[in-house]
């Protein structure tokens, strides 16, 4: 894409950023790849299930393109994918690069899974690649936006959510230090009696081996969190996967983030998808990260 079409789309996404913040909406889908407006709606396409990908995309990195093609690749012609921007996070705050930026990179990584998907699935005809919404939500809580999508109406009702997450963000969504006043796990019974979690365990010495993340799910399974108030039942909802490191390292934004600020380019494209990287480099992002 030309330095010109990344202009026009960050004004367009600036515009209607800028529209749904002043607005009482909770959740807004602000573009959508392939942006075709002749292409199926989700209300007659045969989707069982819509995989959302809620991340601060600051950047987008290697590992959210892993997270989220190892799960569109098990059922491509049933799943529909949506990139949520979290403008506001439960526990950092606001970073560079700004919100237009996070979306155009959002808007390229959604090309650029597109295209993977084409390779890792050349009997798939390309009709049938998974469509890819790109949308924002100010709920910082997984309980909350998942209603918020509910809500909108912008998917059939009753579809389930399969909310693609980290083993970090398991962790965090059940800590009752989140759910005021009675700071149980109970706020999490809507979310987990209709929609799913696929969690990647995150390959780094902060979180421990496979083992201890497997036996964190094993624990709830056999009860272990019911005086907090969760139920062993929601084991069931929950998938643990296996995620990959780039030549042994961790991959996250912090990383390409430094590697962007350093100017190490090499790390950089290691980290991110290629589009990206040099999104990050032409538009020099993350100086002052
Ligand atoms: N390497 C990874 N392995 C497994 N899950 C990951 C990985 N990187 C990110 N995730 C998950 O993707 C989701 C969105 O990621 P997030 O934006 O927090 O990325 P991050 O790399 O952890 O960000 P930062 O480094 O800025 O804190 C979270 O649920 C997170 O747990
Ligand atoms: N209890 C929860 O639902 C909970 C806790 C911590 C983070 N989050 C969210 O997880 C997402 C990823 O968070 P980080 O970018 O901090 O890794 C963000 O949208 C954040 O707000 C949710």
């Amino acid at each position: 894409m030309a330095n010109n079409s990344f202009h026009v789309l960050r004004s367009r996404y600036s515009s209607s950023l800028k529209e749904f913040i002043a607005s009482p909406r909770t959740f807004e889908i602000l573009d959508r790849v392939p942006a075709d407006p002749t292409s199926v709606p989700l209300s007659t396409h045969n989707a069982r299930s819509l995989f959302v990908l809620d991340s601060s995309f600051n950047p987008p990195s290697a590992a959210h393109l892993d997270i989220a093609s190892s799960a569109l690749e098990e059922s491509p012609r049933s799943s529909r994918l949506l990139l949520l921007l979290a403008t506001q996070n439960a526990d950092k705050p606001a970073k560079p690069a700004s919100f237009e930026d996070r979306l155009l990179m959002m808007s390229l990584f959604a090309q650029e899974l597109r295209i993977h998907l084409q390779s890792s699935l050349p009997s798939l005809p390309s009709a049938d690649i998974p469509h890819i919404d790109i949308g924002v939500t100010k709920k910082p809580y997984f309980v909350d936006k998942a209603a918020a999508i509910e809500l909108s109406e912008e998917y059939p009702k009753g579809l389930e959510q399969i909310h693609l997450t980290g083993y970090d963000t398991l962790i965090r969504i059940f800590n009752p230090k989140y759910y005021p006043p009675a700071h149980t796990l109970q706020p999490l019974e809507p979310f987990l009696s209709r929609h799913r979690l696929r969690v990647t365990t995150r390959p780094d010495d902060e979180w421990g081996d496979r083992k201890e993340q497997e036996d964190y799910l094993r624990n709830l399974a056999q009860g272990g969190r019911e005086q907090e108030g969760g139920k062993r039942e929601w084991a069931e909802r929950i998938e643990l996967v296996q995620g990959h490191k780039v030549d042994k390292t961790p991959v996250s934004s912090t990383r390409a983030r430094t590697a962007a600020q350093s100017k190490d380019d090499k790390l950089l494209h290691s980290l991110v998808p290629a589009a990206v990287g040099s999104y990050i480099i032409s538009q020099d992002l993350y100086h002052e990260s």
